[in-house]
């Protein structure tokens, strides 16, 4: 993603939720020190397992139990938004790829961490905490950020862990792109979650 296209979106959400941008880059900051050796990997990595492939994204709506019986896994380079990883393990499902800002069920994302899923670990204004908890706990990590891209973190854009995957998937060139586990009008949500929500159909629109 070129950082010039996604800045005035990045602009209108920062703006929207009152999020502080320095403190989004600060956080940035921190991620990319934690991301020192073998804890890494390179951005080939992704190009490798999306690249030409079929990517099943899987956003954590309610939904996803249901949409996982209408698709063939076997089929589809699986990427996991955050908290649709603990559904995926509990299902014998090891994501390939786990698009995290850390606040899902991270002991289930080390877990598939552990047997396989490369993580992509975004790094925001509010998480520095959980990165500092959990970053040193992975290993084959790749750092996001929201703000302006820099040495060792990335910005492929997207804001929810939901939209950031298809980013992701569009960035490295997936033959196409199915979604599961998404619903934009659940109710069963807190008010900022279907803020975030809107803000995630929003940025899907473009696709
Ligand atoms: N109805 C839904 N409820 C929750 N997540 C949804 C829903 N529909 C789509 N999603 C997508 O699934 C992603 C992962 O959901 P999860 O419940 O783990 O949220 P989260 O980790 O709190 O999300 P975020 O950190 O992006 O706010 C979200 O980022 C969102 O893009
Ligand atoms: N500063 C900040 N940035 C974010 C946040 C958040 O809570 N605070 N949540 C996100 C995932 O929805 C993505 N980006
Ligand atoms: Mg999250």
């Amino acid at each position: 993603m070129d950082f010039k296209k996604w800045e005035p979106v990045y602009e209108k959400i920062l703006e929207d939720f009152e999020f502080s941008r320095e403190d989004d880059e600060n956080s940035a900051t921190l991620l990319s020190h934690l991301l020192v050796g073998p804890t890494t990997v390179d951005t080939s990595t992704l190009e490798e397992l999306i690249s030409g492939k079929d990517a099943l994204v899987c956003g954590n709506a309610p939904k996803l139990e249901i949409d996982l019986k209408e698709v063939n896994i076997e089929d589809y380079v699986i990427i996991a938004a955050d908290g649709a990883t603990a559904h995926l393990m509990d299902n014998g499902i090891v994501p390939h790829i786990i698009v995290t800002d850390l606040d899902g069920d991270v002991e289930k994302e080390i877990e598939a961490n552990q047997q396989g899923s490369i993580m992509v670990v975004h790094a925001h204004g509010d998480n520095t905490e959980k990165l500092l908890r959990y970053v040193p706990q992975f290993k084959n990590v790749i750092g996001t950020t929201q703000a302006e891209p820099f040495a060792n973190i990335h910005n492929f854009g997207g804001f929810t862990d939901g939209d950031r995957c298809v980013f992701l998937a569009h960035e490295f060139n997936a033959k196409s792109i199915t979604l599961v586990g998404f619903d934009f009008y659940d109710k069963n949500v807190t008010e900022m979650k279907e803020k975030k929500l809107k803000w995630a159909q929003r940025l899907l629109g473009a696709f």
